[in-house]
């Protein structure tokens, strides 16, 4: 008798949900943060899902030139409805990340205001945000050039006062300083923040933000001297193409005085520079707030990655039977486990310590507003090291996923491809992953060279502290061996650095260690964030110990990665590394029931979602058969180009064989 293959699959999710062990409604709670959090992403994740605007299955076969139309479509309906529906800006915001196409709008939204908000006085703050709230100016976020990513203060673009007209003029000396990756330059934008060298009176006085008009608010024409346009396509089909990277010349462009952000330093009208008493590290205040948000933006990349991988897995089965019998489901094959589970508790791990930094990155702003930077060398080191460490785990956990659901994986309908080509530029935007770090290792050096001296470190560095203590002693396998590691690894590399002829040779010759030892610091902080959350109240059944359960996964599989770290600083014994490894297997087994209930925690819908492995009922074959004939080549049955290339070839090969 034919067996319904399909009918079973669904089963299969519907037993899988039917065996957890917990309550999901209270994980969902647990995982958005509030009832409050999950019913507004609820009712904004449903307005996207239902609306055939923002309907995105056929996004990776559209050109480039379509793809980009339907991302300014989108962006426009989207403002239509956040208007009529009076959305609030939580909900507003909700709403953009649903509709999940990287457009011009999250620039706007996310670097040209921010950046005005922080770096302009009150009075450019009340000039200009308002054109921006209303989408009567377009801006996006200009500072990077041809030339010069990492190192800001190399970029070569200048903006040198003229006191004849009061006016700043604008200029790109070089091909090099060609502004070259602002997302939304290429094609939408009216308006930018540029960051250029400031002259004035003949002096240099380094980089500054200035507000200039790109396009013509009329026709979208460039004004004169302002040269500009689309850097070209970009990794993966769909995927980042949607958005309008560009590049930018400008040919001595006038702007008024007044469009120096002037928050942080000014320019009298007689040409005189006057710096303000706050840092002037604030500048990078707008890349800071954007690094927090790719930190919580990690685990919203991950979880529908494991999500698609988990369900697929409890679907998918092979081997396992030699008499006709049901075979295993591939979750139940340990290899899968150990390659899966570790993911899936790495979501949760990113999603808390979000949480976490944005309150740090609350805190640090609040804090500046009545002139206290005590915490700004903190904020700057956790979001440059939790940014690094968590977009590169998520980067490759993507690609992992897709591996863990096999041949059908590598289909766009899978919606990994995707997912990976727009998600792994985050391993470079924001600054380079590994330039970040050696940011967080200099901040490491800085504060082992201050032990000496007994200055308490604060913050997370607070641990370093204990140095006696954590020099010495042997741990149990917790939260101090991940303490001795990190310490340890910080403590060597700058005994090393201290034999060197000079600290900067030093730091070079040893960054790859300082690197290493900046990462041992990072998941620190993740793991203790983590156990911090595990032991607040958490209402629900079973949830506190799944989360329990989640949090020894992501450590234990820490130390297993990094097994070598802890066995080179004599942090853990190798019994010890054996035993954590015994425990890790032993955990997984508890995961496995509950895996599928885990992913349902995350509230996705299959539109957000956007997979065929990953849909909620399960119903995988079906669909990816019915998605397979959407694909244009499948539009005629004998294929174009059959005439010309395929049709005389074989009738050539016939007319071989004949002879
Ligand atoms: C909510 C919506 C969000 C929307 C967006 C969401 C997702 C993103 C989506 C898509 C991507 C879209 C946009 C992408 C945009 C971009 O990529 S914008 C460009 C980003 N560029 C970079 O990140 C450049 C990286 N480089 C740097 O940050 C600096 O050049 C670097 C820090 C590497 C070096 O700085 P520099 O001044 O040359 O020298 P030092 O290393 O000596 O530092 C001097 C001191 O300043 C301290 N410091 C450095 N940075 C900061 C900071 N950000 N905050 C506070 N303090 C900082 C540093 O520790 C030194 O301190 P001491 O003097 O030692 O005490
Ligand atoms: C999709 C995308 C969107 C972007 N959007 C914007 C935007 O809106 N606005 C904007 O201004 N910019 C934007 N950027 C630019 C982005 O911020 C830069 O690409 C990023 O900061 C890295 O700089 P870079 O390209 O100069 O890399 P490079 O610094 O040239 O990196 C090349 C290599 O050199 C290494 N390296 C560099 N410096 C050091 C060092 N000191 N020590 C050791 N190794 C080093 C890096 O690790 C890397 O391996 C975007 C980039 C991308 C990919």
């Amino acid at each position: 008798m034919a067996v319904d293959h399909a009918a079973a699959e669904v089963d299969h999710l519907a037993a899988e949900r039917a065996a957890a062990r917990f309550d999901v409604e209270a994980m969902k709670i647990a995982w958005a943060g509030s009832r409050h959090a999950v019913d507004v992403a609820d009712r904004m994740a449903r307005l996207v899902a239902s609306d055939p605007v923002f309907r995105k299955d056929n996004r990776t076969m559209l050109s480039r030139k379509d793809l980009f139309k339907d991302t300014l479509r989108k962006a426009a309906h989207a403002w239509k409805r956040i208007v009529e529906l009076r959305l609030t800006e939580e909900e507003a915001s909700l709403l953009r990340q649903y509709v999940d196409q990287p457009g011009y709008v999250d620039l706007h939204w996310g670097m040209f205001v921010p950046a005005i908000k922080g770096q302009g006085t009150e009075e450019q703050q009340k000039k200009w945000l308002p054109l921006a709230y209303k989408f009567q100016i377009i801006g996006c976020y200009a500072q990077t050039e041809l030339g010069h990513g990492s190192n800001v203060q190399g970029l070569e673009t200048t903006a040198t006062f003229d006191p004849m007209t009061d006016e700043f003029v604008i200029h790109s000396p070089t091909l090099t300083s060609s502004k070259w990756w602002p997302g939304g330059l290429g094609k939408a934008s009216t308006h930018a923040v540029v960051y250029a060298r400031l002259i004035t009176e003949g002096k240099d006085y380094g980089i500054h933000g200035f507000i200039v008009q790109l396009r013509s608010l009329e026709d979208h024409s460039p004004l004169p001297g302002v040269t500009l346009g689309d850097i070209g396509g970009k990794f993966g089909s769909g995927a980042y193409n949607s958005m309008d990277n560009g590049v930018l010349r400008f040919d001595h462009v006038r702007i008024p005085r007044d469009q120096m952000l002037m928050r942080l330093s000014q320019v009298t009208r007689e040409g005189k520079y006057v710096q303000s008493d706050v840092p002037k590290q604030l500048l990078y205040g707008t890349m800071v707030y954007v690094r927090q948000s790719i930190v919580a933006d990690a685990s919203k990349a991950l979880s529908r990655a494991v999500c698609i991988a988990v369900r697929y897995s409890a679907i998918r089965k092979q081997f396992g039977s030699q008499d006709g019998g049901p075979e295993t489901q591939v979750l139940n094959y340990r290899t899968q486990q150990s390659r899966l589970f570790p993911l899936l508790a790495s979501a949760y791990a990113f999603r808390f310590v979000g949480d976490w930094l944005n309150w740090l990155y609350t805190d640090v702003t609040q804090k500046l507003e009545v002139k206290d930077y005590s915490t700004l060398q903190e904020a700057h080191a956790c979001t440059a090291g939790l940014k690094a460490v968590t977009t590169s785990a998520t980067a490759d956990a993507i690609e992992e996923c897709r591996k863990l659901c096999g041949g059908h994986g590598y289909l766009n309908s899978s919606g990994l491809p995707e997912l990976f080509a727009v998600y792994v530029p985050a391993c470079t935007y924001e600054g380079d992953n590994v330039v970040l770090l050696l940011q967080v290792a200099r901040i490491l050096m800085k504060t082992v060279s201050q032990l000496t001296s007994g200055k308490q470190p604060v913050g997370t560095m607070a641990y370093m502290g204990k140095v006696q203590h954590l020099m010495q002693s042997k741990c149990a396998v917790k939260t101090e061996a991940f303490e001795a590691r990190a310490l340890r690894m910080a403590v060597n590399c700058a005994q090393n650095i201290g034999q060197a002829s000079n600290q900067e040779e030093g730091f070079y010759e040893r960054s790859p260690d300082l690197l290493e030892a900046a990462v041992a610091h990072i998941q620190l902080i993740i793991v203790t964030k983590f156990i911090e959350k595990v032991h607040q109240d958490i209402p629900g059944h079973g949830v506190k110990e799944q989360l329990q359960n989640l949090c020894n996964v992501y450590a234990l599989y820490t130390l297993h990665k990094h097994l070598g770290d802890f066995l080179a600083t004599g942090s853990l014994t190798p019994k010890q590394g054996a035993l954590a490894n015994e425990q890790l297997g032993k955990l997984y087994a508890q995961v496995r029931p509950n895996a599928v209930a885990l992913v349902d925690a995350f509230n996705y819908t299959d539109h957000y979602l956007g997979s065929v492995l990953g849909r909620y009922d399960g119903n995988v074959y079906p669909a990816l058969y019915e998605e397979a004939w959407k694909d244009p080549l499948n539009e005629t049955v004998v294929p174009e180009g059959y005439h010309e290339y395929l049709r005389p070839l074989l009738k050539q090969q016939l007319k071989l064989s004949r002879l």
